[in-house]
């Protein structure tokens, strides 16, 4: 059987991992040719040593530089590429099948696209790519003819609730609901939000994730890019997209059908399920996730997202609604605002008012190329700067 060549870009992070993880656990179906960091060139050189991938990329040249170094000194023969065009390169190259896109934030834009022009079965974690790419990307993915198989929990499921024959599932389908945790903060008293930690905002209740996605879970933006998403991955209305609070993160999304049943994906709250999925679809292998013991289980509650406490999770359907474009702005202003929070540079409350204020700031022009769209998104994080001094 010909073993599946994976690249993994974001190795180092959470669902590289976890990725790594899964594809450990199945060596006779999936070898490792390329690997992507962008600072921990401790973790990729021992990834390298253990996998032992054609190709190495760290964006910049000074880590690139001593991952080289190290890597000659251990006798691996990984090839190491530096400037972040390789990214684009090695997620296009020949010698790979599949494309785990787990680089955080609109970085991972170029690559994903260049898979999705290149047909490669393309595994999207990175929800910022497709946020930001929004008709670009499904455009990219249509003409390359590529497999795009969502790893975002929530779309996995909704991808494992859909009808096989996916051309009609159109016809079936009257919504869907995203299912979201609250974070941990969803019981906190929210005039008390003006004093949160980073290291709070991160403790996620039931996943361990990067920093970014957390404080998103946070503020409940990861859901606002999360329906973005959902638009863009299953054709969908912004009003065909919903909402709910549930707290134990068992039902990882549903599918309301036209005639009323519903279809719900569950499991305990582990990556490593949507991403053994998505590296086996359509078949299913291991993961390492434990059984769901539904008697041990603590009860499934659900509650109403409080738009007082969560004010923006509805910039979602705002910038859905407003001209294309209003998304990759949303996108660069949380990326600018919750990387302040992270640095201590802006209270956790305001996360918000930058996002809100920044959509109001920018207006979208061009969004036909990957150049326009970074273009946009750099000056959104401009415009998004000065709301963060602004509130210095
Ligand atoms: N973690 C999770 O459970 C989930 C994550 N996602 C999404 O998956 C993506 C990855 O999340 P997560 O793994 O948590 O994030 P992490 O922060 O844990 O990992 C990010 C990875 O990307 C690399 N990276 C960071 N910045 C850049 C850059 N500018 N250019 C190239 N590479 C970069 C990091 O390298 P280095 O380590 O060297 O800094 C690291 O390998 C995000 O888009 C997130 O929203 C979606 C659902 C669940
Ligand atoms: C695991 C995953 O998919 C995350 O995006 C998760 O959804 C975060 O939890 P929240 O529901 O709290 O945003
Ligand atoms: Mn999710």
């Amino acid at each position: 059987m010909h073993r599946q060549r994976v690249c993994v870009l974001g190795s180092t992070g959470s669902i590289g991992v976890n990725t790594l993880d899964v594809l450990s656990r199945h060596p006779e179906r999936y070898e490792v040719v390329a690997l992507s960091a962008m600072s921990r060139v401790d973790d990729l050189l021992a990834q390298c040593l253990q996998w032992k991938p054609l190709f190495a990329v760290m964006p910049g040249q000074e880590p690139a530089a001593r991952l080289r170094e190290r890597l000659r000194e251990a006798g691996c023969r990984t090839q190491v590429l530096d400037g972040a065009d390789k990214l684009a390169d090695i997620a296009a190259h020949p010698d790979v099948d599949t494309v785990m896109a787990a680089i955080v934030g609109a970085a991972g834009l170029a690559p994903a696209i260049a898979a999705a022009r290149a047909g490669k079965r393309l595994l999207l974690a990175n929800k910022e790519a497709i946020v930001v790419g929004g008709a670009l990307f499904m455009q990219a993915v249509a003409e390359g003819g590529a497999t795009l198989l969502p790893i975002d929990s929530e779309h996995s499921a909704i991808f494992q609730c859909l009808p096989e024959d996916r051309a009609t599932w159109h016809d079936r389908i009257d919504h869907i609901v995203l299912t979201a945790s609250g974070g941990p903060f969803r019981s906190r008293d929210p005039a008390t939000l003006a004093d949160v930690t980073p290291d709070q905002a991160c403790a996620h209740p039931n996943w361990v994730m990067g920093r970014k996605i957390s404080v998103d879970s946070a503020t409940m933006m990861n859901k606002a890019l999360e329906v973005i998403e959902a638009r863009w991955l299953f054709n969908l209305a912004p009003e065909q997209i919903r909402v709910l609070i549930h707290p134990q993160s068992i039902i990882h999304s549903m599918v309301v059908c036209r005639d009323q049943s519903v279809l719900a994906q569950l499991g305990t709250p582990d990556m490593r399920v949507p991403i053994a999925y998505g590296l086996s679809f359509p078949e299913r292998i291991t993961s390492g996730a434990s059984r769901l013991d539904l008697m041990t289980t603590p009860s499934l509650s659900f509650e109403e997202a409080d738009a007082t406490r969560f004010p923006g999770l509805h910039l979602s359907w705002q910038a859905l609604r407003a001209p294309e474009g209003s998304t990759t702005v949303l996108n660069a202003a949380n990326e600018v605002a919750v990387d302040a929070f992270l640095q201590g540079r802006l209270r956790f409350d305001r996360i918000h008012a930058v996002n809100s204020q920044c959509l109001a700031d920018v207006q979208p022009g061009d969004c036909s190329s990957i150049e326009a769209l970074l273009a946009l998104d750099a000056q959104a994080r401009s415009a998004a700067q000065r709301r963060v001094q602004a509130w210095i």
